[in-house]
């Protein structure tokens, strides 16, 4: 039987854990505080004891309840028509209704003089007996006392009840929230959750963080669960950008969203211009001011989104990020020129992005046009049209004639038609970003890709790594508007920071959160940008070098003696390649720290340890902050590391691989093999032919090979994490228990 806390005994009975506890202690248990647990038979004697006492209280509340009770009656009842039935002989005879009214000791009195009433004897006695309960009460003399008590037992309930406002069936918590937003929850005044706190054990100010552990302590002692809330990690948008893309709960029918494509000077922009001239929504002429790098026009009541051709390698890009914005890839092909390199690099991007193409060929106006042709050149690369027995639409255009313009529309809407688009508009929204820039008066300037969802000005929105509310909301024609459907493109302005092509867009529910999920993103993509730029390593230090942005290499030296720091020190201060010096910014004796590493990252420093090593934590947080570690355990080797890496010829022929660790747990001298090692591999694994180095608190004491490794009594060839061997080192006896043998190989790196 598991030995249960006190906390929970008391969630368990419903006893206040204080109490358990000073009875616990009264009885000489060993228990200290609400944590502590009770042995078997401790805990049934709680169980009792408490179980006895609940009976007890029980007991009085029933009899307080039974007073009450017949209080309640004797002042009330005027002819003793219920109560009456045990007392009726005496009370018919002998009293009259108003002293029946006034009390029943009245009664009391009549009974002791009616002696010769056998009748109901039995009856009587009972009622005696209860009535001596209620003659206690109601003694002349204290009586109103009495009931005054019973008044001010009633207050005191009242206002017990009025402080103590239901507790939550659950408190849902965040660790480190305080005593006051603790007391917020739970409908109780923080200095009651700092008291709570006090009596189990926690001494704290009601604007101090609680851990985990110490919050639901408190709830148990409440007697409520506890449940630690689940935090969304606001700043996934693309999380929330999938929920609303796949939130198919309500569907209506959205416009087809068209990019245009096709090799240089073959009519993408002459299209574009004519559609967007010829087919501008009545009512709207005449308002273009600018082009916002996407737009919309009307085809037989229909709607139809055009990108402006953002070029193949930003489409790619758009698609690298995220922005999967387009449903149908228009591919323009001049009749005169045919099938050109961007053409089949058009045709490559259209199908890695899985999007239907809807070949237009183009200048058929032309004399020397022969579309014919360009159709033919097009089945090669997969293209094929529905006369020849493929699916793939062609339309001879002239985009600067506009002839078949309006063919090439139908055709598009009956591509959207297959392909069943929609959307929800009934949500928040979410999409992508077309274009930004800063404008001058207005401040961040974006073109956004509605694809999910109805936006309004006003609503709060992360936008890639920027946040903000839609200020202002423009259509393709300049024109203000207050909300947007999917597949319309829209300008807004509101943000706090221009927004890159391609990022995804999500709309929030509150500008709080907005504002929080947009800075966390900024900070991350802070973080990425950081590491990516500036991290030197010795292996990218030429080519920073070659950039001219560095006229110095910071170096971090640290040694296990003084004399090798300044040996170091002195010799990398010489190496002058291309008038490039070497600044030291720090160095010192023993193993590289923490602050070591965090130095590095903040001074873009390399370090070099000299017969040390990186304590774990240090280790975690290069890894992590991409600071570029060298161990040597041959000055000359660090130092000519450096010079070839300033000179960019860094080309390690070998580099050494840990494989494993041992710590030593044991040692053995035997006059005839010298020390033996007994130890743990604690990582990785330990070969026989390893090379070794022996690490004591983090400065490498020797380098050497391994003798023998042995299991138990016989040779092994490897050893594995978490088994014990015996190992002796070459040469050399002076091993310590806590020692770690790090055990390696050297491996050859090709040369670049
Ligand atoms: N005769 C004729 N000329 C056309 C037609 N379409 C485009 N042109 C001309 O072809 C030239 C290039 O057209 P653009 O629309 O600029 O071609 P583009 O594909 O946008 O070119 P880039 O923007 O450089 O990639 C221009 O001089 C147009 O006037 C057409 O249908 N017939």
């Amino acid at each position: 039987m598991d030995k249960k806390r006190i906390y929970e005994l008391s969630k368990e009975i419903r006893v206040d854990s204080k109490k358990i506890l000073d009875k616990a202690k009264e009885k000489g248990f060993d228990v200290k505080n609400h944590m502590s647990t009770l042995g078997e038979d401790e805990e049934k004697q709680m169980r009792d004891f408490f179980a006895k006492n609940k009976n007890n209280h029980k007991k009085n509340n029933y009899h307080n309840n039974n007073n009450h009770h017949n209080s309640y009656h004797g002042s009330v009842k005027s002819s003793g028509q219920s109560h009456g039935n045990d007392n009726k002989p005496s009370h018919d005879k002998n009293t009259t209704n108003k002293a029946n009214n006034s009390h029943v000791s009245n009664n009391t009195t009549n009974n002791h003089s009616n002696n010769d009433a056998n009748k109901g004897k039995n009856n009587k006695k009972r009622f005696n007996k209860k009535r001596n309960k209620f003659n206690r009460r109601n003694k002349f003399s204290g009586m109103y006392t009495k009931n005054q008590r019973i008044r001010q037992i009633h207050k005191e309930n009242k206002s017990n009840q009025r402080k103590e406002r239901p507790l939550p069936e659950t408190l849902v918590y965040s660790v480190g929230m305080n005593a006051q937003e603790i007391g917020k929850l739970l409908h109780r005044e923080p200095a009651e959750i700092v008291k709570k706190l006090f009596m189990l054990g926690v001494m704290v100010n009601q604007n101090v963080s609680l851990d985990k552990e110490t919050i639901e302590l408190l709830a148990a002692d409440y007697g409520i669960n506890a449940e630690e809330k689940q935090e969304v990690n606001v700043s996934d948008i693309d999380k929330f950008f999938e929920e609303e893309n796949n939130n198919t709960k309500y569907q209506e029918a959205r416009a087809p969203v068209v990019t245009i494509m096709g090799h240089v000077d073959h009519g993408k922009t002459t299209l574009l211009d004519y559609l967007r001239h010829s087919h501008i929504t009545s009512g709207e002429a005449g308002g273009i001011t600018q082009a916002i790098g996407a737009y919309q026009i009307k085809h037989d009541d229909k709607n139809i989104t055009f990108l402006d051709t953002p070029g193949h390698a930003a489409f790619t890009e758009m698609r690298a990020r995220g922005a999967d914005v387009t449903d149908i890839t228009i591919l323009v092909v001049a009749a005169d020129d045919g099938v050109m390199p961007q053409t089949i690099e058009a045709i490559n991007h259209a199908k890695a992005a899985e999007t239907p193409v809807i070949v237009a060929v183009n200048k058929i106006d032309k004399p020397g046009a022969n579309p014919d042709h360009v159709i033919e050149q097009l089945t090669g690369y997969g293209l094929v049209p529905e006369d020849w027995g493929g699916d793939t639409i062609f339309v001879k255009i002239s985009a600067k004639m506009g002839t078949n313009v309006d063919e090439l529309l139908d055709m598009i809407l009956l591509q959207a038609d297959v392909m069943e688009l929609k959307a929800n508009p009934k949500q928040h929204a979410a999409g992508s970003v077309i274009e930004a820039r800063l404008d001058r008066g207005r401040g961040p300037v974006a073109t956004l890709l509605i694809q999910q969802g109805t936006m309004h000005v006003g609503d709060p929105i992360v936008v890639g790594d920027t946040f903000g509310r839609v200020r202002t909301m423009n259509n393709e024609n300049n024109k203000e508007i207050d909300n947007a459907k999917p597949s319309t493109p829209v300008e807004i302005t509101g943000l706090n920071d221009v927004p890159k092509a391609g990022d995804r867009f999500v709309v929030f529910d509150d500008e709080k959160t907005a504002r929080a999920a947009g800075e966390e993103r900024a900070k991350e993509a802070q973080v990425e940008e950081r590491k990516k730029n500036n991290s030197i390593t010795l292996d990218n230090l030429f080519d920073s070098l070659k950039e001219g942005d560095m006229k110095e290499v910071a170096v971090i030296i640290k040694a296990d003696v003084r004399g090798s720091v300044e040996a170091i020190s002195s010799s990398l201060e010489k190496i002058d390649v291309e008038g490039v010096k070497v600044n030291i910014v720090h160095s010192s004796v023993g193993a590289i720290n923490e602050s070591d590493v965090a130095l590095a990252e903040a001074s873009n420093a390399i370090i070099i340890g000299f017969n040390v090593r990186p304590t774990p934590q240090a280790k975690i947080q290069a890894d992590a902050d991409s600071v570029d570690i060298r161990l040597h355990q041959v000055i000359y080797d660090a130092i000519d590391e450096v010079e070839s890496a300033m000179k960019g010829m860094l080309a390690p022929k070998y580099t050494e691989e840990v494989t494993g660790e041992v710590e030593v747990r044991q040692i053995y001298k035997a006059s005839k093999i010298g020390t033996i090692a007994g130890g743990m591999v604690t990582s990785g694994v330990v070969k026989n032919d390893s090379k070794l180095r022996l690490i004591r608190d983090n400065v490498v004491i020797y380098s050497g090979d391994i003798d023998s490794l042995k299991r138990f009594k016989d040779d092994a060839k490897e050893v594995k994490q978490g088994f014990e061997c015996g190992i002796t080192i070459e040469n050399y006896n002076d091993i310590k228990i806590g020692d770690v043998i790090e055990a390696y190989e050297m491996k050859q790196v090709p040369v670049k």
